[in-house]
């Protein structure tokens, strides 16, 4: 087990794609940490470099301090899994987690003590004599987790190891991993586009778009204090909603306009309107009210704004309602007894407690659901 740090790591392809730009950040050693991103972020990238499968255009990688971007995956004793496991079909579960200690030329009676112990914590004892052809792909990935744990890494890769499964699978599998990777405290790093899967997961997560990192925090910190829209709008079960409201004004009252749409504002957002009168709305559907047209409350501490529902969605115990307002499209979660048609008109409104500001490039966060950031600053004429 090791520490694991990037100082200034760049990646180029051909001279031409600036894969990863300029990421440093340091895992601890026992961590779980993991690196998320849309399709092309360059997480991949990153994992390769960890493992030294694809070695850094420039910057260093180091374990425990010591520099390691020359040293092979072997070198390193970095173990990988990936979404299609590499089983050796033919073997059974036992040959192929035996395989890495034969290779390393421990005695027969060590490897058959070190493959029970894995095997057991793995849930794949009764298994252990079954060809991988003739396992599901879960039992598979399970088998391929234990041979890559059997050597004890220094770090563990792991390249979307659950993606292809079905949901219940993949949802018993990221508990399993979780609490795998506690009780054995190897410094691990799952790749997954899957925000979920990062949030239940690991300890720490990295956030990518296009080659640069956005945000580095826990699950709470980034869900709470998302740095910018793009991450905000990433990150959760459910998208937040950001949109932009322009031609901002105090008179008669505090309001802008947004897609076509008046907007009455609450006025703990005047203190971060910009001189050019925008600025960005966040709010994720949960902290959304919809209500019959004309029915809304008001007040000074509420977001207003009308519109039509475009779509209601059950989804059990909630309702995802989508309402258009103007060009800007809202998601609300409503509670179930809540019934709205289709183009029904709608007020929607949004608690001080419930909302987030952005600047009107929506690339900075000022206001996180009730608390202005420290050194989010007054910057217009307002408040
Ligand atoms: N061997 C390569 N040669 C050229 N370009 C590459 C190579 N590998 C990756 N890229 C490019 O680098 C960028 C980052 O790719 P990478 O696979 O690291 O992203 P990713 O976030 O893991 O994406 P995905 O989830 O789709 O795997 C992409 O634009 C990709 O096309």
């Amino acid at each position: 087990m090791a520490s694991v740090t990037l100082s200034g790591v760049n990646k180029w392809y051909a001279g031409v794609v600036h894969a990863v730009q300029d990421i440093s950040f340091r895992i601890e050693d026992g961590e779980f940490f993991g690196l998320l991103g849309p399709s092309g972020s360059g997480k991949t990238s990153v994992l390769r470099m960890l493992a030294g499968l694809e070695r850094p255009t420039s910057g260093t990688i180091a374990f425990d301090d010591v520099p390691v971007q020359a040293r092979s995956p072997q070198e390193r004793n970095v173990a990988m899994v990936f979404e299609q496991n590499a089983l050796y079909p033919h073997m059974t579960a036992r040959q192929n987690i035996s395989y890495p200690l034969k290779i390393r030329g421990l005695s027969k009676g060590e490897i058959e003590t070190k493959v029970a112990d894995v095997a057991n914590m793995l849930n794949i004892a009764h298994l252990i004599d079954r060809r991988a052809s003739q396992m599901s792909g879960g039992q598979q990935q399970r088998v391929a987790i234990a041979r890559a744990l059997v050597r004890r890494p220094n770090l563990l890769c792991l390249d979307e190891p659950i993606a292809h499964l079905d949901t219940l699978l993949r949802a018993r599998l990221r508990g399993e991993l979780k609490r795998l990777q506690r009780s054995l405290g190897t410094t691990s790093v799952i790749v997954t586009h899957d925000p979920i899967e990062a949030m239940t997961m690991t300890d720490r997560i990295a956030l990518m778009r296009d080659g640069v990192m956005q945000q580095i925090g826990t699950a709470d910190e980034i869900y709470n204090r998302p740095v910018n829209a793009f991450v905000a709008q990433f990150f959760g079960l459910h998208s937040m909603n950001v949109f932009t409201v322009s031609d901002v004004r105090d008179t008669p009252e505090f309001s802008g306009q947004c897609g076509g749409q008046k907007v009455l504002l609450p006025d703990c957002v005047k203190p971060h309107v910009q001189a050019d009168r925008r600025i960005a709305i966040g709010a994720r559907p949960s902290g959304v009210s919809v209500h019959k047209q004309g029915q809304a409350p008001r007040g000074a501490d509420m977001l207003s704004l009308s519109g039509r529902v475009y779509v209601a969605e059950q989804l059990g115990d909630s309702i995802l309602v989508t309402v258009q307002a103007g060009e800007t499209t809202i998601q609300a979660m409503t509670p179930p007894s809540q019934v709205f048609g289709i183009d029904e008109p709608v007020d929607i409104t949004i608690r001080e407690n419930a909302l987030y500001v952005f600047d009107g490039d929506q690339r900075t966060l000022r206001f996180a659901s009730g608390q202005p950031l420290p050194g989010a600053d007054r910057i217009a004429s307002f408040g």
